[in-house]
């Protein structure tokens, strides 16, 4: 039997919602080995980060040669990340051991507002980790970050979309859970065409960690050897499962279900429709 392997790099999450928990949560759920390089400890949970302990360089770097070493993943993901010096000692362990199959979230601020990457890491993230990534998933906040331009339309998620191609990540997908319409749409860019993916919104206070699902379930699904783009469908179904089948816990921004796709699956009753643009 073949063992599809993925790693997170990225924060715990003390209230299992998002980071590193969400992570191996959702490899598990898509029944890919999950692993894991810890970049910080943030003391959370469904009400905010109450605090936050960055891991020290050396130990990153440490967790990363344990594995390159020995456990090679098929695909990985980044998450929170925090600083430069950590994006850097990363990004030099990435190209040294040639892991490809990086899907990039570039984790900026918290729900509850609390920040989670310093203002100069940005730029960081753009020339150090973006020439190895093959997909990044930024929100709308981060893509106007990324920008520098305000979204307000799904003409602008494409035009981010576009923009953020053009800085070198292989293909780009402008999530689309910040905006306030009845329906979600991501926006995949892939340098040729548009793939628009939509399906309902629900409203409801527990979406903690849906980027970190949503970018894990891509990342099990390119272990996995999938297509960039059926991947990207299975993450949207998987974090919609997630989301509409939420859990109720916690008095605050409570987290998703992670086992909810498994339960619903046979039920094809995803909302999810993908539609082809092209330029
Ligand atoms: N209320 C919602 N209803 C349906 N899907 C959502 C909702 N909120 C987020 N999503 C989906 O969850 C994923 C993460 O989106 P988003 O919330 O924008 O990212 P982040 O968690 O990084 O802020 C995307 O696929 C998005 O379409
Ligand atoms: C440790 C840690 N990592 C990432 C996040 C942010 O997660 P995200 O999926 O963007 O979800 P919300 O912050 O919007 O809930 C986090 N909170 N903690």
């Amino acid at each position: 039997m073949t063992i599809s392997k993925a790693l997170t790099i990225a924060g715990s999450d003390s209230g299992g919602g998002a980071g590193i928990q969400a992570d191996l949560k959702t490899f598990q759920e898509l029944n890919v080995y999950g692993m894991s390089v810890i970049t910080a400890v943030t003391a959370q949970n469904t009400k905010g980060v109450h605090g936050v302990h960055s891991m020290p360089i050396q130990s990153v770097r440490a967790q990363l040669d344990a594995i390159g070493t020995d456990l090679f993943p098929n695909a990985l993901k980044t998450g929170m990340l925090g600083s430069s010096d950590i994006i850097e000692a990363i990004a030099e362990r990435i190209d040294f051991y040639n892991m490809t199959q990086l899907v990039v979230d570039p984790v900026m601020v918290a729900k509850g507002g609390q920040k989670l990457l310093d203002d100069n890491a940005i730029n960081t993230i753009l020339e150090k980790l973006l020439p190895f990534t093959k997909i990044i998933t930024p929100n709308i906040p981060e893509a106007e970050v990324l920008t520098g331009r305000s979204i307000n339309s799904l003409e602008d998620q494409k035009r981010a979309a576009h923009l953020i191609q053009s800085y070198g990540a292989e293909v780009v997908v402008v999530k689309g859970g910040h905006g306030n319409s009845s329906e979600v749409v991501d926006v995949v860019y892939d340098g040729s065409q548009y793939t628009l993916l939509t399906g309902n919104r629900y409203h409801t206070m527990n979406t903690h960690g849906t980027g970190c699902t949503f970018s894990a379930a891509i990342t099990a699904q390119l272990a996995k050897g999938e297509s960039i783009i059926d991947a990207i469908l299975v993450a949207k179904q998987f974090i919609e499962a997630a989301i509409r089948e939420n859990l109720h816990i916690g008095s605050g921004h409570g987290p998703t279900n992670h086992w909810a796709f498994r339960e619903t699956e046979d039920a094809r009753i995803s909302t999810i429709k993908k539609q082809i643009v092209k330029l």
